[in-house]
């Protein structure tokens, strides 16, 4: 890539986070590749306008997370970027520790500019913010599955109070009824917020057409927070202002065919996950990981795992899953410790997948974002060409700069996707 100027930087959080953004920002004409971290010097990306930094910083110590988006923001600074996107979760996934909060005023401070608009918001996938408080379809988000999540529980939908819990910078709200009003509005309120010495206003959005007025306003400052949404909102807002002409077409050739045997992996438990899984045990052979077994000898659980897979591959593809109830997650955290568990969970599923590529797997969907960004680290994946949508939020992709030739890939967020999702998934990978 050698063009001086960049429309649109984002910095996402995890890494299916970031195929999903980059998914939005592809369907709204942005040429976009994914890189996977800050790229290597050598790295060859094709000409575009928009570039997304996949980071794994979502679940990890705020100072480490802090660190690895500066860098980011850097590498995305030397190629003349105009406007950077911080890439959230559009379930607002985090702790009082951040990392939203820290990882937005430090963005903030390295880039200059006034209050920062924050909004998860993504209406198509059911997620939308009404006077400050975050809803996942119709219930708040305290109410909804996510308040059982293994690692970020979210059990307050008041984002105004998640955020300032989380940031040094104070945090406003700019509500419904002035997003209504259009950008001039927006922008008013936002220097209302300003002059009250807040660092950031989090933003209602209830349908795309707040998002593309939200997403005019926020290009008049140099940084944003927010989930696909607002990435919607910034690409419909660079393309209306005439900053980038609209792409077509492209993103079939993405998914050609690459041939080979075909695999599924899935760590997520959300509710989503749990109800695909279950469909696709109609369809093909699964394996239910024993998570109590991999926790007291995980090698010989990926053994067993891939000895299942070189018995039935040649006939068609395999699961292999560690997903469980929340009872059942809540039990063996209890009795092992919460980040321990997920960790040593994500390193088994990640060994499963390096075994699978090493028996010629081609195609491979991963489901959950801490076990994508395992699975994509150990597989070393440099960068990723966008290709055609599978649900929303999840696109077909195809590895760049990986040696040995080009592999297709899903990463699925936890909570996306109908119930026929795998299936559908694999037969989009030819
Ligand atoms: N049986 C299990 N018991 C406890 N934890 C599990 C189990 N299976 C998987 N996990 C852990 O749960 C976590 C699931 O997180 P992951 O981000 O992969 O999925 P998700 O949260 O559903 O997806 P997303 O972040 O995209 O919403 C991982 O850390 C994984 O290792
Ligand atoms: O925004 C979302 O919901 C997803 O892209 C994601 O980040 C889930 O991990």
């Amino acid at each position: 890539m050698t063009q001086t100027t960049l429309a649109l930087g984002c910095i996402a959080d995890d890494y299916t986070g970031a195929s999903d953004l980059a998914n939005t920002l592809t369907r709204a004409g942005l040429r976009t590749v994914q890189t996977i971290g800050v790229p290597a010097d050598g790295l060859d990306l094709p000409e575009v306008d928009a570039v997304v930094v996949a980071l794994k910083s979502r679940s990890i110590a705020p100072d480490t997370a802090v660190a690895l988006s500066l860098d980011a923001q850097r590498w995305l600074a030397a190629r003349g970027v105009a406007h950077t996107l911080f890439k959230v979760c559009s379930t607002f996934d985090s702790t009082d520790q951040g990392n939203i909060g820290p990882v937005t005023d430090a963005l903030r401070a390295a880039c200059g500019g006034g209050p920062v608009l924050v909004t998860p918001a993504f209406p198509e996938t059911g997620r939308t913010v009404f006077m400050g408080h975050l809803f996942v379809g119709s219930q708040p988000l305290h109410e909804s599955p996510l308040k059982d999540h293994p690692l970020n529980p979210m059990r307050d939908s008041n984002l105004v109070r998640v955020l300032d819990r989380q940031s040094s910078g104070g945090v406003g709200l700019i509500d419904r009824l002035t997003v209504a009003q259009g950008v001039d509005a927006v922008r008013a309120r936002r220097d209302a917020v300003a002059a009250a010495g807040q660092g950031a206003a989090i933003v209602d959005a209830v349908a795309d057409a707040d998002l593309a007025i939200i997403g005019a306003a926020a290009l008049d400052g140099p940084l944003s927070t927010g989930a696909s949404g607002l990435g919607l909102g910034l690409a419909r807002a660079l393309v209306a202002s005439g900053r980038v002409t609209p792409a077509t077409g492209g993103a079939e050739a993405v998914a050609r065919p690459v041939g080979g045997p075909a695999a599924i992996v899935v760590g997520s438990c959300s509710k989503a996950t749990l109800e695909q899984l279950a469909a696709a045990e109609a369809l093909f052979p699964v394996l239910r990981l024993d998570t109590d077994a991999l926790l007291a000898d995980p090698s010989a659980e990926v053994a067993r795992a891939l000895a299942f897979a070189d018995a039935r591959l040649g006939a068609g593809p395999v699961v292999v899953a560690s997903s469980a109830t929340p009872d059942k997650v809540a039990a063996l955290q209890a009795r092992h410790g919460r980040a321990a568990v997920g960790h040593r969970i994500e390193q088994a599923l990640a060994d499963v997948a390096a075994g699978l590529t090493e028996r010629g797997v081609r195609r491979l969907v991963v489901a959950g974002g801490e076990t994508s960004g395992a699975v994509v680290d150990r597989l070393g994946i440099p960068a990723f060409l966008v290709g055609p949508e599978i649900a929303p939020g999840v696109p077909v992709l195809r590895t760049a700069g990986l040696p040995g030739g080009d592999r297709l890939m899903a990463l699925k967020s936890g909570n996306f996707g109908g119930p026929d999702f795998f299936a559908k998934a694999l037969a989009m990978m030819g």
